[in-house]
């Protein structure tokens, strides 16, 4: 199997290379997407049931060789696509997204070429969801600071000063109301949380009651009554810096924000602001922007920030899940078949 680089999976093996020649699959190139560790096995495995893969460091050392045979790219969350390396691949049929935002990916232009665009719904929500509350726990019960405190040879008593605030019975509300956002109001029901949602659009009755969720049209009214702020929105335009100075200073003193969407759906800068001044309790965050954030980034230094390196969907399982969904995608676009999951539009 070929190995390239992944910075989502832990473990691997050998180096880079490019698969059989004799095979006769079509070829893919895989994005290299940072560290020095190869591809989980599970990921190279599945893809070259259906393809010869390529990794990025291989391709790039012979460009011209390599660049008219590849008929599909597999990428994930980072702008690999981008003009320059899509003129090197003339037959490129479909750029297949692992995740469901799209947000890296200039669709329209994508699009202009006559290749298509596909990512996975579905598949990624209950770990992301699982994460969501995770870092809602943690936050609120101050998990990181105990394991911390656990750990420090200096501790010689327990941490009776370590007070978290209570997740049983507090309100949560949830800002995209999708497939990830519905996950998480049904894991949120599990602690009797009170559950408020806005959305672009309402959900239907039967949504609404399925989850336990009540809609607030006006964000405000959400963002003053939640003692947790869930961001579960797709990145674009409209939702691009939607939490900023106003929306933090709405939010109760003692709540917490959790975002494990995008970080640009935050405005980072008023964030900082509202935690250092005490105009939020805490934020909790899987993403950020960039990632990963600059050292000297001010995020990094707040006692009351939880940050992980976007783990939303790494589970083996949701990765299986996503890779062969991917796979599917791929095959249906290069074979010129309906393809399960394509991207039309700019934004999703
Ligand atoms: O978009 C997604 O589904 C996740 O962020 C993984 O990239």
């Amino acid at each position: 199997p070929s190995h390239c680089v992944n910075e989502l999976l832990p473990v691997l093996s050998s180096p880079c290379y490019m698969g059989a020649m004799e095979d006769n699959k079509p070829w893919a190139l895989i994005s290299e997407v940072g560290g020095e560790q190869g591809y989980l096995e599970e990921v190279t495995d599945i893809m070259e049931q259906h393809f010869q893969l390529i990794c990025y460091k291989d391709f790039i050392q012979n460009p011209k060789l390599h660049g008219p045979k590849i008929q599909a790219m597999f990428v994930w969350h980072r702008p690999l696509a981008e003009p320059w390396l899509l003129s090197l691949l003339p037959s490129l049929k479909v750029v297949a997204n692992g995740g469901v935002g799209i947000d890296h990916l200039n669709v329209p232009y994508i699009s202009s070429l006559g290749v298509k665009v596909t990512n996975t719904p579905g598949v990624v929500s209950n770990a992301t969801a699982d994460m969501a509350l995770g870092l809602l726990l943690a936050s609120a019960r101050k998990i990181v600071e105990g394991h911390q405190i656990a750990l420090d040879p200096k501790t010689t008593h327990l941490p009776e000063n370590l007070m978290g605030v209570e997740v049983t019975g507090s309100t949560l509300g949830i800002i995209g109301m999708g497939h990830i956002g519905s996950k998480i109001a049904q894991r949120a029901r599990g602690f009797d949380m009170k559950i408020l949602y806005h959305n672009r659009n309402r959900r239907s009755v039967e949504d609404e009651q399925g989850v336990g969720a009540s809609y607030c049209e006006n964000m405000d009214d959400l963002l003053k009554e939640s003692d947790f702020v869930m961001v579960a929105l797709n990145l674009s335009p409209e939702t691009t810096g939607l939490i900023s100075h106003r929306e933090l200073s709405l939010m109760k003193p003692t709540a917490t924000l959790v975002n494990i969407s995008r970080g640009l759906v935050v405005d980072q800068d008023a964030l900082v602001k509202a935690l250092q001044s005490g105009t939020i309790r805490a934020a909790a965050l899987d993403v950020t922007h960039p990632e990963p954030l600059p050292r000297d980034h001010p995020l990094l230094g707040l006692p009351n920030v939880l940050l992980t390196p976007h783990l939303g969907t790494n589970t083996y399982t949701t990765t299986r899940r996503m890779v062969q969904r991917m796979v599917e995608n791929a095959l249906a676009a290069v074979k010129g078949q309906s393809i399960p999951n394509e991207v039309k539009l700019k934004w999703v």
